[in-house]
């Protein structure tokens, strides 16, 4: 999750100049709220806001990983790519663990070069390696192939309320 802590997973991933790794608070000034809003309805958050909300989700530890990725050969530090793990612990199949992939956005400059396929299948390894005994996401019908290509299958209806 959001941790800079030695003993959480290790999630860093090199390949060429991009880097994979866990979100830290510094990225606030690195554009990782402006990334999201490529995705959905993202309005800007103050410093202490994202500190705020960073430091709750940092209490999850292992069981929510934000991944950004960055290309450590750019003059300016920004975030190319993010992709979230919710670990959900449940009482079925002998207290097993699912996890939950959410919030994936690829910047808008930096799509169709497999960065999408790296951090989904870093996320899906994490879970893997967390003891989850499946990962699930929901996506439009539009990102069938997209998943299809990161090793997920069609399963199951997805339903919804919003408030
Ligand atoms: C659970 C969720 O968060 S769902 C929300 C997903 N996010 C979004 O829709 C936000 C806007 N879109 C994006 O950020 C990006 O376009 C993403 C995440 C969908 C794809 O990221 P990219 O880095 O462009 O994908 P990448 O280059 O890794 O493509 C991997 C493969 O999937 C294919 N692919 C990528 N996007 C799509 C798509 N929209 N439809 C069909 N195939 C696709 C590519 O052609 C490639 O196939 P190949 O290996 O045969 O060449």
């Amino acid at each position: 999750m959001a941790s800079t802590s030695p003993e959480s997973a290790a999630a860093t991933e090199t390949d060429g100049s991009i880097q994979i790794r866990r979100l830290e608070l510094a990225d606030h000034e690195r554009g990782f709220v402006s990334l999201l809003s490529q995705l959905s309805s993202c309005p800007d958050l103050t410093a202490s806001e994202f500190a705020a909300r960073f430091t709750e989700l940092a209490a999850h530890g292992d069981d929510h990983v934000i991944l950004v990725a960055e290309d450590s050969s750019a003059q300016e530090r920004r975030i190319l790519a993010t992709g979230c793990l919710f670990v959900e612990r449940k009482f079925l199949r002998g207290g097993g663990k699912v996890g939950h992939v959410e919030d994936v956005v690829i910047d808008a400059t930096a799509r169709g070069k497999g960065l999408g396929l790296r951090v989904v299948r870093r996320l899906v390894e994490i879970a893997r390696e967390a003891g989850c005994y499946k990962v699930i996401l929901d996506c439009t019908p539009e990102l069938r192939a997209y998943y299809a290509k990161c090793g997920f299958v069609e399963k199951g209806v997805q339903m919804a309320v919003y408030f």
